[in-house]
C-alpha cells in the first residue's frame, strides 16, 4: 500500500497483502469504518473538539508536532505559541546543560515509556551527534531501579527531570523524594539543589510546592495524554542527548504521518488499514492478542510502549453510549527478533490460537560496522522468511507434527532508515491506529477509569503493612488480601 498524491504521502511502507483480505472485503470494512463515523471522529480529533468525553478534554498530541506553528483552537484561544515556548525551554535546557554528565529521568508509564524507547533507539542512528550525558530512566518503586541510578550517577554534575503529568504518582513523587536525599547527603548547597532541579507537568503548583523553580518548571497541558505525550517536553532527555534539531526530526516525521492519515483517503490510509485488519481478524478469527516483532535490536522496547498505547486506550468494556461494546483491545505482546524466534514463534506457527503479527523492518543497515550489510541480510531474510512461514504454511507428506497450517495473517511495516523522523513516524502510526481501533470499538481511547482501583486499594494495604501491630487496619479486607499482609508482616 503506497502513497503518492501531495500532502498524503507516508514516510512508511505499509505491506498487509500477507493479511489475505480482497478487494471486496476490504470494501466491506470501508463501510463499516465509515458507518461508525470514522471521517468525522477524524476530523474532530485535530480540530480540537472535546472528543475525550469522560474527562471533557480535547486530544491534542498531534498539534506538538505542528512544526510550522498553524493555529490549533482550543475553546477559541490558539494553543501554538504555547508549544512554541516549551520548545524554546527544550532549546535552552539543551543549550545549559553542556558539561552535564547524567540526567535522572524521573517518571512512570506515559511519562517514562516514549523518551526511554526513542533514547534506547536512535543509538543506531549514525548521522545524528550524540551528547556523552548519560541519561538515567528511574520509574520503578522498586528500591533496587533508584540504587542501580544512584550508583551510576554523579551529584555534582547530574540533572534531576521529574516528569509526571498529574504530579501526584506515587511512584514518581517517591523516587523524586529519595533522589533528593541522596543529593542533600551529598552535600549539595540550597541554591545547587535547587539549580538541578527541573520538572515536566501539567500541574505547576505541585512542582512549585516540590521546591523546583519556576524557570525550571516546562509545562505540558490536559489536552496531552500520558501515553500519548513523548512529543511534549516529556520528550525532553531526547533533545538532551541527540540535540533539539533531532528531537524536531522526530516531531517532523510524526507530523507527516498526521498528515496522511488526515488526508489521505480511507483506502490508502496505514493506521486506518492497520486497525481494520486486527479488527477483522477480530471479528472472524476470535483473535486475542497480536505479537509485535521489530528487526532492530534498537526498537526492542517498542511493543512495551505500545502495550500502554493501545491496552490503556482501548482496554474497555463499555462504549461511548455506556452500552457493553462486542469487543475491544486485544493484548499486545513482543520483542526484537530475530531473538523472538527463539521464544515464543513456536506457539504462533503452531499454537491452537491465532496471534497477527506485526512485523517491523528497516531497509539500511542497522551499524557501520564493516560486517553490518552481512548481518542485515540475514536479519531481513529472517524476518521474510517467518512472514512467510506464517502466511503460507507448509504440509508435510506424512508427518501432522511437522505440518503448518499457514494462514497467519501477518503485516509487514518497512522503514527506509532507523532514524528519528521515520521512528516518530512509525510512533504516530500505532497512536493512529490506536484511534482508528477505538473508532471500531466505540469507545473513548483518552481515557483510563480501570487504572484507578487497584491505586486506591494501595493506599490502606500500605497502612496495614506499616503497623503491624494495629489489627483494625485488616478490618476492611477480603480474607486472602488479610492473610498475605499477615504473612508479610511475620516477624
Ligand atoms: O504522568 P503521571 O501523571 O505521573 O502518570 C503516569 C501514569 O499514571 C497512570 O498509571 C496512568 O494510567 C498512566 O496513563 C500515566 O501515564
Amino acid at each position: 500500500m503506497t502513497n503518492t498524491a501531495h500532502n498524503t504521502e507516508s514516510p512508511l511502507y505499509v505491506d498487509t497483502l500477507y493479511q489475505g483480505i480482497n478487494s471486496f472485503q476490504w470494501r466491506e470494512l470501508f463501510d463499516i469504518v465509515e458507518k461508525k463515523g470514522f471521517s468525522e471522529k477524524r476530523k474532530a480529533l485535530f480540530s480540537g473538539k472535546k472528543i475525550n468525553q469522560s474527562e471533557n478534554r480535547a486530544v491534542l498530541h498531534t498539534a506538538l508536532r505542528n512544526l510550522q506553528g498553524d493555529p490549533v483552537l482550543v475553546d477559541g484561544e490558539d494553543i501554538m505559541p504555547a508549544i512554541q515556548t516549551v520548545w524554546r525551554q527544550i532549546e535552552q535546557c539543551c543549550n545549559k546543560f553542556v558539561g552535564i554528565t547524567d540526567i535522572i529521568h524521573i517518571g512512570i508509564g506515559g511519562s517514562d515509556f516514549g523518551p526511554r524507547l526513542v533514547c534506547d533507539a536512535l543509538w543506531t542512528d549514525d548521522s545524528v551527534a550524540k551528547t556523552s550525558v548519560n541519561v538515567h530512566f528511574l520509574s520503578n518503586i522498586d528500591s533496587a531501579d533508584l540504587a542501580r541510578t544512584l550508583a551510576r550517577a554523579k551529584p555534582q554534575s547530574t540533572r534531576v527531570i521529574i516528569v509526571s503529568k498529574t504530579f501526584t504518582t506515587l511512584e514518581t513523587m517517591q523516587n523524586a523524594q529519595s533522589v533528593l536525599k541522596w543529593l542533600t547527603e551529598a552535600k549539595l548547597t540550597k541554591t545547587q539543589l535547587s539549580n538541578l532541579l527541573y520538572a515536566v507537568t501539567t500541574n505547576t503548583d505541585a512542582a512549585l510546592q516540590f521546591g523546583v523553580k519556576e524557570e525550571n518548571i516546562l509545562p505540558f497541558w490536559d489536552w496531552v495524554g500520558g501515553r500519548f505525550s513523548v512529543w511534549s517536553a516529556v520528550g525532553l532527555p531526547i533533545a538532551l542527548k541527540f540535540g533539539f534539531d533531532t528531537f524536531k526530526q522526530f516531531l517532523a516525521g510524526a507530523h507527516a504521518m498526521d498528515q496522511h492519515f488526515l488526508n489521505a483517503p480511507i483506502e490508502q490510509n496505514q493506521p486506518l488499514a492497520l486497525a481494520l485488519s486486527l479488527y477483522r481478524n477480530q471479528l472472524k478469527r476470535d483473535v486475542k492478542s497480536q505479537a509485535i516483532i521489530p528487526y532492530a535490536q534498537a526498537l526492542n522496547l517498542f511493543p512495551t510502549w505500545l502495550q500502554q498505547l493501545e491496552m490503556e486506550s482501548n482496554g474497555k468494556t463499555f462504549g461511548l453510549d455506556h452500552q457493553p461494546v462486542a469487543t475491544s483491545s486485544v493484548s499486545v505482546f513482543g520483542s526484537a527478533g530475530t531473538n523472538a524466534q527463539h521464544s515464543y514463534f513456536q506457539m504462533l506457527h503452531q499454537g491452537t490460537q491465532v496471534v497477527p503479527v506485526d512485523f517491523i523492518a528497516i531497509k539500511a543497515p542497522l551499524s557501520n560496522l564493516p560486517c553490518a550489510e552481512e548481518h542485515h541480510r540475514q536479519l531481513i531474510a529472517n524476518c521474510l522468511a517467518q512472514s512467510q512461514a506464517l502466511a503460507q504454511g507448509f504440509r508435510h507428506p506424512t508427518d501432522q507434527n511437522h505440518t503448518y497450517s499457514g494462514n497467519r495473517p501477518n503485516t509487514l511495516i518497512w522503514l527506509a532508515r532507523l532514524d528519528a523522523y521515520n521512528l516518530g513516524a512509525l510512533m504516530a502510526l500505532y497512536e493512529h491506529r490506536t484511534f482508528c481501533l477505538g473508532v471500531l470499538y466505540g469507545v473513548n481511547s483518552f481515557d483510563q477509569p480501570g487504572v484507578e482501583l487497584g491505586k486506591k486499594l494501595a493506599k490502606p494495604i500500605d497502612q496495614a503493612l506499616a503497623n503491624p501491630e494495629d489489627t483494625n487496619l485488616l478490618a476492611g479486607f477480603d480474607d486472602i488480601t488479610k492473610s498475605r499482609i499477615q504473612w508479610f508482616n511475620l516477624p
